[in-house]
This record gives structure tokens, C-alpha cells and sequence, in this order.
């Protein structure tokens, strides 16, 4: 303690001469502190749990062993030491102070159990031990601050009760200056402590409506996300606190993993191997065997003598979870649709012993080169690299695979602490064209394998996104389109896919899907389906078409409902509108849903109707039909929110793989002219 001492009384020289000046002219400001002050140092206690009455007796003995010129020096320290005398608890006082009443003094202020010298007080007399009182003193310090607490708490409440809503108007002018992101913070605080006991806390004239757009703008700017993303993951994690802790979860990165290869090592050698170079590594979690988490290290993970040689793979654990559900076996005929960079494709061989076949595919050639560079690296050599669009297996090897895994290319929403860009870049077309091109693959992929496989004619479809639309809405696209069944994937962690969401229904196997998210398993947000072909048989068009008739005219059936019901509700709503602003925004939805309505039948119309000036005959059929097609496909694209499961996919640019160096038309006519010439020479030759 005397060491201590010494340091302050060091600090107190080394004071600017204006801090002395004010210390010595006011010596007693030393041992001053402002309640607030000293309401914190007690809390500070009793949250470090420490027992006060120790402490105290400890500093009691301090300030009996200490000689007085020594605490004399400490009124010239600067108020920066305020805390540190604070510690030792000298008080100096006249034994009225208010200032002392919380520690040491009763309610009349006078301090009744220290003895005085100089005007510092002392612990000596009275029947209690001073050690007693103190701890009494201490208790009710404690009570005061509980009870303030409650008060501080109380206030809250009723100012939480009392919080009013902006409107979106000013939320976007406030956006327009530099946002205040602690107002914002405050705000997004309150407005979902508003929407979970909504009937009690709202403003009466608030709908939920603007409370939730409110929120919507505010998350938007303290998260950086645009409306669109921000939207989604709304509508995924409806409740409040989940939603932040989910964006929260996107900010921060995931723990650092690698994958053992089997197929060079075992995952304790490795980790021994790995410890030995400075690198902190434990095995990753209970359900693999051989992911390793790096808590730290000394030397570059990507750059180890181990790394080079092959013996890990640098891979987020989610990456683990499709293979593990693909399960692939030894001899088999294995598919990695999309495998570059090829962590995935190199887990497959190594659980296939490196035997039996493995075409690693990738649509990009750039990529494909880093599949070569790592299946090099992990001593694969049962694989085939291919550079060719997923679509196009099912032509080239139709129910030619024991197993598939199509780790689908995807919007990356599960994977946003990786590419913050995801927040701002991803909007409905970015998405519209994943999903879409995701139905292509899938469909591809299952027309690939061979259901009579003796142990596969499995599937395993997966995306590192969160989105509905690129999950659960594709694989129950397949689920109609193709003999098919959902299987369990085998996998002991992961959240049930959704078999409903909002308006959506999807077929109630879909729960055996798994979802993923960083906030709840510390992995990159994912999905995992596992799919089994039940036959190769194709489901013939009339069967699909039949479907999709059937729900067409289920759905046309229901906004026509939703149209004759606006049109009863019209007068009565047109009344609402000028009394109640609530209702006049329902009534607008519902007549833009009219409105989506007449012009969603306008466009069956055109599907429907006779088509004029086309003619009659062969020809004009053709026509017909292809105008009819067209007008589908368009319908079905521009509606396709990536639920419409069974609408028309738009079909994406095929990658043009090869290209003809002689251009169609130079080759028709150096057709044309090579046979000119051989006319003429058999001419010539013939006379
Ligand atoms: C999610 S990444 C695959 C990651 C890989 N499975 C792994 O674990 O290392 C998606 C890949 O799909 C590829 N891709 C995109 N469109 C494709 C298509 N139509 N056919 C095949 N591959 C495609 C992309 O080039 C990208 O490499």
C-alpha cells in the first residue's frame, strides 16, 4: 500500500503547476468527491464482489501505519487522484458533510463513530467493531442505491410509455444530416420494446404499419443494409431481439477452421503438428471429426508447411454439413455441380478414399483453375475437372450419377461478415435471378442421377443463403416438378426448414431441411436438403402441366375473391378515409392489390384471347402458340416473387462454350462457292 502511496505523491508532482495551485488553495477538495462519484466507486464494489468490511479493515490499518505528514502530502495531489484516494478512503471532513453521509456518517450528517486528526477521521472507538459499522454503513449505502435504481428504473417505464414515434418523413430528413447513431440505437431499442407489448405501449394513432417502417429505416442506417435486404430478414426474424442479434452476428466474423485431409493425415497428428508451430487449434465442435478450430496463431494459417503439403483445408465448418449429408461412398459415381474453389470436392474424395469417380464441375474457367491448384494440393486423384454449365448435365449424362451435390451459386446472405457488399448490392433482381437459375440446376441435377443406383440416387442441394426463396421455394420447385422425395440428411444440428412462411405453404416434408444461422450455431448463415430420385422416369408434361393449371386457377380464384370483397368494402372504407389514417392506408393497399388484381386477369386475357391478325393454317398456329408461350413465360417472370413455384422459369444465357471461329453466314457461302467449284471442275472433266 505504501508503494501506492508513493505513486500518487509522484503523480501529484508531476500536476501542472495550475492543478498544485488549485489543490493547495483548496486542500480539502482532495478528499471531495461528488455523490455520483462515490455512488459508482461503492457499485463498482459491490459488482466486483468484494467483501466491503475486508477492504475496509485493510485501509483502516493503512491509515494507522501511515504517518500524518504523509497524508498531509496527499492534499496536493490533482483532482485526477480523486479516485485513488477514493480507494484508500481517506475522508477529510468536519464531520457535517454531505458528501460523507453515504459512507461513514448517519443521517444528521455528523460523523459519530471516527476519531479526528488534522480533520481526517479514523476508525477507533465505540462499542461496535469499527469493522461492524462499517459494514452496516455499507449495507445501507447499498439499500440507497438499490432504491435509486428502482427509481432510475421506474422513469424508464414511464418515459418508454411516453415514446413518440417519428414518421418516416423526418426519419429520412434526419438521414439526410449525419445520423446520430445513438438517437438511433435508442430508438430501434424502443420501437421493438413498442411492437412486442404493442397493445399497451403504442400510440393509440401509430399503426403497427409505421412502427415496423420506422424500425425498417432506422436498422437500415445504424446496420448500413438496404431496404430491400433489410425487408427480408424482417420478414425472417419477426422477433426483435433475434433480428439483432442476427445482424450483430453478420459484423462479426466466425471463428477460423480448417478441415484435417484424411487422405494425407489424422486430424490429432495434424493438430499436434499445427501446436507444435505456435498455432492454438482444438477440434471444432462434437459433430466432426475432423474440423479444427484456430483460436490464434503465430505463423499465417494459409501458409504452414502443412498447408502446403496439403494436410488441412482452410474451410468455414458450415462447408462440412453437405458433403456430410451427401455422404458419398467409396466406388461411387460422384457429381460436384459447382465445386470451385473445390473445399467441398477435396472432403468428397477424401471420404471416398480417393476411389471410384469425381467430377468436379464449375460454369467459371478462371475458378476452375483453383479447383486443379487445391485438388493438387490434397492429393485427389479420382477427379475429373469440368468447365461446363450445370444445366447442361442432364443432356450430356443423363441418370449417370450415384450422388450430386449442387452447392448452388446464391445471393451470400448467410456469409455477409465475409462481403459487407451483400448488404447494400442484393436487391428483388439480384434474387429473382438466383432463384431462378437455382431451378435450373436442381432440375439438371436430379435428371443426372440414377435412381436405380444400388446405394445413391441422392442429392444433396445446398446454398450458404438465408433467403426463402433460394431454399425452401426451389427444392419444393422440384419436389413438383420431379419423382422425387425429401430424405433426412443425417446432420444432428441445424434449425427444421420452414414448411410455411407468411402466405406460403410448402410440402410438409421440407421440415426435414436444415437452416443455419451464425447467430444461433456460430457457422455461416446455410441450408442443407437432402433429396432422393425415385425414379428416372420423367413426370410427364401432362402431369406437371395438370399442376400447374390447378394451381393457376386456385390462385386467379383467390384474387378474384380479394376483388369482389374491395368492391363490397369500397363506400365503407371511403368513410374510414377521413376519419381514420390507419384505415386509409389499408384502404389504399387494398386497392393496389385491385389494381394488381384486374391487371394480373388483364394478363390472363391475353393468354386466353383469340389472337387477330395472325391468319389461319399451319403456320399461323405455330405462331399463335408461340405468342401464347411468350406471353406465359413473361407473365410468369414478372410475377415471380420466387414462390411461384410453378410458374415459367426464365431461362438464364447458356455460357457459350465453344465458339466457331468461321462465323454462319462466311460458312454458308464457302459452302456455297466449295460446291460451285466442284460443279465446275466435274464439268470441265466432263468435257
Ligand atoms: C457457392 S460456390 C461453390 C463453392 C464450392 N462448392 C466449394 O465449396 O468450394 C458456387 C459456384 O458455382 C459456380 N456456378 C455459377 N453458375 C453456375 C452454373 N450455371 N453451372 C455451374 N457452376 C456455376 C460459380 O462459379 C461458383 O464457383
Amino acid at each position: 500500500m505504501a508503494i501506492v502511496k508513493k505513486k500518487k505523491v509522484a503523480a501529484a508532482a508531476k500536476a501542472t503547476p495550475e492543478s498544485t495551485k488549485k489543490a493547495v488553495k483548496r486542500p480539502v477538495s482532495e478528499g471531495e468527491q461528488t455523490p455520483k462519484k462515490k455512488k459508482k466507486v461503492a457499485a463498482k464494489k459491490v459488482q466486483n464482489g468484494d467483501t466491503p468490511a475486508k477492504k475496509k479493515v485493510k485501509k483502516a490499518k493503512v491509515v494507522e501505519e501511515e504517518p500524518i505528514e504523509e497524508v498531509e502530502k496527499l492534499q496536493l495531489m490533482d483532482d485526477d487522484d480523486e479516485e485513488g484516494l477514493n480507494e484508500l478512503n481517506f475522508t477529510q471532513h468536519d464531520g457535517s458533510d454531505d458528501d460523507l453521509r453515504d459512507d461513514y456518517s448517519d443521517d444528521d450528517g455528523k460523523c459519530h463513530s471516527h476519531s479526528r486528526i488534522n480533520g481526517f477521521c479514523f476508525d477507533l472507538d465505540d462499542d461496535d467493531l469499527p469493522i461492524e459499522k462499517k459494514s452496516a454503513a455499507l449495507d445501507k449505502k447499498k439499500e440507497k442505491i438499490m432504491k435509486e435504481g428502482e427509481e432510475e428504473l421506474q422513469l424508464n417505464i414511464a418515459n418508454q410509455a411516453t415514446f413518440e414515434l417519428p414518421t418516416v418523413e423526418e426519419i429520412e430528413n434526419e438521414m439526410k444530416s449525419v445520423p446520430n447513431l445513438e438517437i438511433i440505437k435508442q430508438r430501434i431499442a424502443d420501437v421493438i420494446q413498442v411492437l412486442g407489448d404493442f397493445r399497451n405501449r403504442r400510440d393509440p394513432a401509430k399503426s403497427r404499419t409505421q412502427y415496423v417502417e420506422v424500425l425498417k429505416k432506422d436498422l437500415c442506417s445504424q446496420y448500413g443494409y438496404n431496404d430491400y435486404l433489410m425487408g427480408k430478414f424482417m420478414d425472417l426474424f419477426p422477433n426483435g431481439a433475434e433480428l439483432l442479434e442476427f445482424l450483430e452476428a453478420n459484423d462479426n466474423p466466425r471463428p477460423v477452421t480448417i478441415r484435417a485431409n484424411s487422405l494425407k493425415v489424422k486430424r490429432r497428428d495434424l493438430a499436434k503438428n499445427l501446436i507444435n508451430r505456435g498455432m492454438n487449434v482444438d477440434p471444432a465442435a462434437d459433430w466432426t471429426k475432423v474440423g479444427l478450430v484456430v483460436y490464434d496463431s503465430q505463423v499465417p494459417v494459409g501458409a504452414t508447411p502443412e498447408y502446403l503439403a496439403g494436410h488441412y483445408m482452410i474451410q468455414g465448418l458450415n462447408s462440412l454439413l453437405p458433403v456430410m449429408a451427401l455422404a458419398p461412398q467409396p466406388g461411387d459415381r460422384v457429381l460436384d455441380m459447382c465445386s470451385a474453389p473445390g473445399g467441398k470436392t477435396s472432403h468428397i474424395a477424401a471420404l471416398m478414399k480417393n476411389s471410384g469417380t469425381l467430377f468436379a464441375n464449375d460454369a467459371s474457367f478462371d475458378r476452375c483453375r483453383a479447383i486443379i491448384g487445391n485438388l493438387h494440393r490434397l492429393g485427389v486423384n479420382n477427379a475429373v475437372v469440368c468447365n461446363l454449365g450445370g444445366e447442361e448435365f442432364a443432356k450430356i449424362r443423363p441418370n449417370g450419377f450415384d450422388r450430386i451435390l449442387l452447392d448452388a451459386p446464391c445471393s451470400g446472405t448467410g456469409v455477409i461478415w465475409k462481403d459487407q457488399s451483400v448488404k447494400t448490392s442484393k436487391d428483388s433482381q439480384d434474387v429473382q435471378r438466383r432463384h431462378t437459375v437455382q431451378r435450373q440446376l436442381i432440375l439438371s441435377a436430379l435428371d443426372s442421377l440414377d435412381a436405380n443406383s444400388p446405394n445413391g440416387g441422392y442429392l444433396v442441394y445446398s446454398t450458404c443463403s438465408v433467403l426463402v426463396e433460394e431454399n425452401e421455394a426451389v427444392v419444393n420447385f422440384l419436389l413438383e416438378r420431379r419423382h422425387c422425395e425429401l430424405v433426412p440428411t443425417g446432420l444432428s444440428i441445424g434449425v427444421d426448414g420452414y414448411t410455411r412462411f407468411r402466405d406460403y405453404r410448402f410440402h410438409p416434408s421440407l421440415s426435414m431441411t436444415k437452416r443455419y444461422y451464425p447467430h444461433v450455431h456460430n457457422i455461416d448463415g446455410f441450408y442443407v436438403a437432402k433429396i432422393k430420385k425415385l425414379s428416372n422416369a420423367k413426370m410427364s408434361k401432362q402431369a406437371v402441366l395438370e399442376k400447374e393449371k390447378e394451381k393457376a386457377t386456385q390462385k386467379s380464384q383467390k384474387k378474384k375473391q380479394a376483388a369482389e370483397d374491395n368492391d363490397s368494402d369500397d363506400s365503407g372504407e371511403e368513410e374510414e378515409v377521413t376519419t381514420n389514417g390507419q384505415a386509409n392506408g389499408k384502404s389504399e393497399k387494398k386497392k393496389k392489390q385491385k389494381k394488381g388484381a384486374d391487371a394480373d386477369e388483364s394478363d390472363d386475357d391475353v393468354e386466353t384471347a383469340p389472337m387477330k391478325n395472325i391468319g389461319s393454317g399451319a403456320r399461323a398456329n405455330k405462331k399463335r402458340r408461340n405468342q401464347k408461350k411468350a406471353a406465359a413465360k413473361q407473365a410468369a417472370v414478372q410475377e415471380d416473387d420466387g414462390f411461384n413455384t410453378v410458374g415459367n422459369i426464365k431461362r438464364a444465357k447458356k455460357p457459350t462454350q465453344f465458339k466457331s471461329k468461321v462465323p454462319k453466314r462466311a460458312a454458308a457461302r464457302t459452302g456455297a462457292k466449295s460446291i460451285k467449284n466442284r460443279r465446275k471442275k466435274v464439268l470441265a472433266k466432263q468435257q
